[in-house]
């Protein structure tokens, strides 16, 4: 299955253009969606989930009409939302049975079943009769992804899930998207940049409503390949930096800011040539973004 965007375009009623002209072809297995607060990426997410309507474009997710049957995206789709509420005082076992009544399986032995693999498989067995609103952050993103999977979905959907989590969490939630299958399409919304260098083979940067890159890992990487530098500095020459090259990060490590930048021309001096990574090329983008639209 594969899932074409054309041309989505959102502006909500207080004129915030959300959306401009976003297309993309996702194909099955995971893929990334990275971009900062506000970029659009809920805003694209809840739109290929059909909770809301792009005012242009269209979105086939193999031969169905996202905008036009939105039954049939509905029985193929599971969505993790940003922030969803639960019914704290029940128990993960008796919720999670409900909402596969709710998405459609009848057969109560066939609901056990599936209720016990997917505790199982989110690792929440051996909390299962535990109220949910005691759930810790980590605990409460996977009983959500197995309400999202519920229904064996051909499309998944989890927007920003890894926020909040500790790095234990975050990695046991990553591992457990990234064992959801390559037979299907996952998007996974995120601002963390490790999250899509980790594991998605296919990815798209967005900002200001826009695709601003999209490819492999790889692919979007060689854009910036051998045109990265970093240096060592004191934080007092920060500025004269900045105003000399396009610096596209700087981190204070043990205090002393080291700094990346940008440059298409070869520079040495107090430079070294430094390997590219994804998240250079997030900030390089963001940092270009903004030149332009200012
Ligand atoms: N219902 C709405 N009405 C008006 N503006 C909205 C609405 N929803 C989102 N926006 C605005 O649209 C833009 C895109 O928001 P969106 O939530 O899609 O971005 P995002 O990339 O998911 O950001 P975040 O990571 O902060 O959730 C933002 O400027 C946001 O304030």
């Amino acid at each position: 299955m594969e899932l074409r965007i054309t041309n989505l375009s959102k502006t909500y009623p207080n004129g915030t253009r959300a959306l401009r002209g976003v297309t993309l072809t996702i194909p099955n297995g995971m893929f990334g969606l990275l971009g900062p607060n506000g970029a659009g990426k809920s805003s694209l997410m809840r739109t290929i989930a059909t909770l809301q309507e792009p005012d242009t474009g269209s979105i086939m997710l193999g031969d169905i009409d996202v905008l036009t049957q939105k039954d049939e995206v509905r029985k193929v789709l599971g969505y993790l939302p940003q922030e969803f509420g639960l019914y704290p005082g029940i128990s993960a076992e008796v919720l999670l049975d409900y909402f596969a009544g709710l998405k459609g399986i009848r057969d109560a032995a066939e609901r056990k079943l599936a209720v016990e693999s997917l505790l199982q498989q989110t690792n929440l067995w051996a909390a299962r009769k535990k109220a949910v609103g005691g759930y810790s952050g980590g605990m409460r993103q996977r009983f959500g992804i197995a309400v999202a999977l519920l229904g064996a979905p051909q499309l998944i959907i989890v927007d920003e899930p890894t926020a909040g989590l500790d790095p234990t969490e975050r990695n046991r939630f990553l591992d457990l998207l990234s064992e959801i299958g390559e037979n299907v399409v996952v998007i996974l919304s995120t601002h963390i940049v490790e999250d899509v260098t980790e594991l998605c083979p296919n990815m798209a940067i967005i900002a200001g409503g826009e695709v601003v890159a999209t490819g492999s890992p790889n692919e979007v990487i060689g854009e910036i390949r051998g045109k990265v530098y970093r240096t060592k500095t004191e934080k007092a020459a920060l500025a004269q930096l900045k105003s000399e090259y396009e610096v596209i990060s700087s981190k204070l490590v043990a205090g002393q800011p080291i700094v990346r930048v940008f440059s298409e021309v070869p520079i040495n001096g107090q430079f070294q040539p430094a390997e590219a990574t994804l998240e250079d090329v997030y900030f390089h983008r963001l940092a270009r973004r903004e030149q332009a639209v200012h």
